[in-house]
């Protein structure tokens, strides 16, 4: 089956279960809405599929073919938390750096337009993430994994990247979380929630009521 597959994911930190036995998986075409609480464990499973922590156990699939690590497959593209494009560059040294198939597009964006020979370390912490963002939906992969990539955003910006990930829906899937939650349920196709080191398919909103994903206001 085509797509981004991975199944039996368990971790521990310190003798302490954080996945166990989590399933995830993605088509082109589809955006994965991913939920959990601070610290249930979602940059973790990102971080398993793209490669940059290991698991104790995983089974990852690409496309019907086992892989070990993400970014080996040259096919996934990853948004982490922190900065990840060095600061002396410049935005369209980013660009040429990171994007070749979508370049055009990402060119044609007013943010980059406007500021194409600006350096990194001369935006605000807001600007720097936006095109962190754009870099990640725009570069080559065609599986995109974003760790929230709406913090530190304006509402406005926050909708500007919505319209650009479903321009893109067509042609790559995006697995994302986010605690804008409303923003990821906008967006998203399905909506998986990570609680107590398990995954669970997310139907409505009362689902993520009885997760202990959102408050209950009737109680
Ligand atoms: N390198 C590490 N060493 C020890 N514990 C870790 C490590 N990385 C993560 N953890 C722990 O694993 C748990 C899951 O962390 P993770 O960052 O995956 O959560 P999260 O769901 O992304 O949280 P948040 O929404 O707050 O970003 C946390 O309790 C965290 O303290």
């Amino acid at each position: 089956m085509p797509g981004l597959f991975i199944d039996s994911v368990t971790k521990q930190f310190n003798q302490q279960a954080i996945l166990n036995g989590v399933f995830i998986n993605c088509k082109i075409g589809e955006v994965v809405g991913l939920l959990g609480r601070n610290g249930s464990g979602k940059s973790t499973l990102l971080k398993i599929i793209f490669g940059t922590v290991n698991p104790d156990f995983k089974h990852l699939k690409l496309d019907d073919k086992l892989i070990s690590k993400g970014y080996l497959s040259k096919n996934i593209s990853y948004l982490p938390q922190d900065n990840f494009i060095p600061m002396n560059l410049s935005v369209l040294q980013a660009i040429e750096m990171l994007c070749n198939t979508h370049r055009k597009d990402l060119l044609n964006t007013s943010f980059v337009s406007n500021n194409l020979n600006k350096k990194l370390r001369d935006f605000s912490g807001g600007e720097c993430r936006l095109l962190e963002v754009l870099i990640t939906i725009y570069c080559d992969a065609e599986y995109v994994l974003l760790d929230e990539p709406f913090s530190q955003l304006a509402p406005l910006l926050v909708d500007e990247i919505k319209i650009h990930i479903e321009k893109m829906k067509s042609l790559k899937g995006f697995i994302i979380t986010d605690h804008y939650f409303q923003s990821i349920l906008d967006i998203s196709d399905r909506i998986i929630l990570l609680h107590n080191g398990c995954n669970y398919q997310i139907q409505n909103r009362d689902d993520l009521i009885l997760h202990g994903y959102l408050p209950d206001f009737k109680e």
